[in-house]
């Protein structure tokens, strides 16, 4: 067994690390230190500093529920490896710019501490779909959440959202330096939503903090809107002892992910910022189009193979991208639904790009599994296939791949009982009928409040949903027999 990575086994074993730690400083809050941040936002800030030759965009890392990541950097001095799988993968790399590692539900109010301390000038977020707790139906605050309930009453704050507002307000108190937040979430419009929870949290405060945190974000603080696309799979046991292998230590907080990495970050920022653009960010004036083009391609795609994989006894994506029938439907879901109603950025080939996707679904090296991907699928779904469905209803068509995709989320739902992992895993465990016929189960499930109602509530939607899964339902073989059909 090798000893544990950190700042003097690495200088020991003849590593230095690329950013001079002793220089560094802290620049960057970032909320939810999952695998994805460690693999894209992380590796960016530090070749961000590294090109422009400056220091002061170290990280201080809060984790956000359980202490599992926290217990993983900590004792390497937020130190962490990134292993590249896949095609032109670059070699193993160990990651620097983490100089903190707070355990974010140990201590809230440090969090709050170091979002308003005036050396902080950008917070970034990756803390997943429902880590926003806005209302499903609403978009806006959900504040019958008990959670963000008690951040409002004053309680050392645990949601994302509350820990944001107060650290604000705080620096509204403190009159300090602008900030910006950037969302790293799969969410469309991202900064626009984080702004106006922000927003709907001070509107619920008592008067005078409300209106001092609203005037203050206001006038001092941005939200730019992003598109993040990198595929980085939770870490198995598999790449932590490749890994040690490798660097000759044992690299408890390590990740791998794809080759390939792109953030498209909208231009507007209050005040400094790290200059990503020289570590391959785009910034760019509107990130709608990109966002629309990433999240109705890559990721409803990756839903429709996750969903439809899970049924079908695949364990990872690239397993599903082998499978010839999922493989078409994924195929035929961007042709005939997805491409014809998108509106590409300037200079990009929707159908180029979703051919590098479909290229990227069949990363055998990279072990994305199909569990990870079908988590949360409530939160997720809506915003992949609506956009998608909308023009096809309104021209008279059919959406019946997007259809098929959640009939596939459907029967995901009946057969995982307590294994559900979603956030309103209970309330659509309850909507599902006793004896639970297709038809009774896609109008429940439509109408628990996750499709909005123009989609849910649309005799179109349902009766393709409930053949669909009639179809799922009908065992080995009845989905290739339903596509030579069509
Ligand atoms: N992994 C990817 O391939 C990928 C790619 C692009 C974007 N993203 C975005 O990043 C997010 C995180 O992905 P990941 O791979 O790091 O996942 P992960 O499971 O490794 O980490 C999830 C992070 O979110 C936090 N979190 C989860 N639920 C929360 C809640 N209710 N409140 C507060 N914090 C919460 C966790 O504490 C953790 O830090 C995704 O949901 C997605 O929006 C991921
Ligand atoms: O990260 P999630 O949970 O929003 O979605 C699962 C995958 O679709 C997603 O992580 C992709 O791998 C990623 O968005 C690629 O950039």
């Amino acid at each position: 067994m090798s000893g544990r990575l950190d700042a003097a086994a690495l200088a020991a074993a003849g590593r230095t690390t690329a950013l001079d730690r002793r220089a560094l400083r802290t620049g960057i809050v970032h909320l939810g230190v999952g695998a994805f941040f460690r693999a894209h936002g992380a590796v960016m800030t530090e070749d961000a500093m590294l090109a422009a030759g400056e220091a002061d965009w170290g990280v201080c890392a809060v984790t956000g529920r359980s202490p599992r990541v926290w217990e993983q950097l900590a004792p390497q001095d937020g130190l962490f490896t990134v292993s590249e799988r896949g095609a032109g993968a670059r070699p193993m790399r160990v990651v620097s710019p983490v100089r903190e590692v707070l355990g974010g539900n140990g201590d809230p109010w440090a969090v709050v501490e170091r979002i308003a301390d005036p050396g902080t000038r950008v917070v970034t977020l990756t803390v997943t779909e429902k880590g926003y707790c806005a209302h499903p139906v609403t978009g806006r605050l959900d504040t019958g959440d008990d959670r963000v309930r008690a951040d409002l009453d004053g309680a050392p704050p645990l949601t994302p959202v509350g820990r944001l507002a107060r650290g604000l307000l705080l620096r509204a108190e403190r009159d300090a330096p602008p900030v910006t937040v950037v969302s790293c979430d799969n969410l469309p419009g991202n900064g626009r939503l984080l702004a106006s929870l922000v927003a709907d949290f001070a509107a619920a405060l008592p008067a005078a903090d409300g209106e001092r945190l609203a005037a203050w974000a206001e006038r001092s603080a941005a939200f730019p809107d992003t598109m993040v696309d990198r595929m980085v799979p939770a870490t198995t046991r598999a790449d932590l002892d490749a890994v040690e292998r490798e660097l000759g230590l044992r690299d408890e907080a390590a990740v791998v992910a794809e080759p390939f990495s792109q953030w498209v970050v909208e231009d507007r920022f209050a005040g400094r910022r790290p200059r990503w653009e020289a570590a391959g960010a785009q910034l760019v004036a509107d990130v709608a189009p990109w966002e629309a083009v990433k999240l109705r391609v890559l990721n409803a795609g990756h839903s429709l193979l996750a969903y439809l994989g899970l049924g079908r006894g695949h364990r990872t994506i690239a397993a599903c991208a082998d499978d010839e029938a999922l493989a078409g439907a994924v195929h035929r879901f961007f042709d005939e639904e997805v491409l014809p109603g998108l509106d590409a950025p300037e200079g990009m080939d929707a159908r180029e790009y979703a051919a590098s996707v479909l290229r990227r679904y069949g990363n055998h090296a990279l072990a994305h599994s199909t569990a990870k991907v079908a988590e949360d699928g409530s939160k997720k779904l809506p915003p992949r296939l609506a956009p998608t469905m909308r023009p096809v209803l309104a021209k008279g068509g059919e959406p019946r791949w997007s259809a098929l995709v959640l009939a596939a989320w459907m029967r995901h739902v009946a057969v995982s009982g307590p294994d559900l992992q979603d956030p309103l895993a209970g309330p659509l465990r309850a909507a599902l009928p006793e004896g639970g016929g297709a038809r009774g189960t896609v109008t429940a499930l439509l109408r628990s409040g996750v499709l909005p109602e123009d989609l849910a509530g649309d005799e179109r939607v349902v009766s393709l949903v409930a053949h669909w899964y009639r179809v799922l339902s009908a065992g080995p073989g009845a989905l290739e027999a339903e596509m030579r059909e069509l």
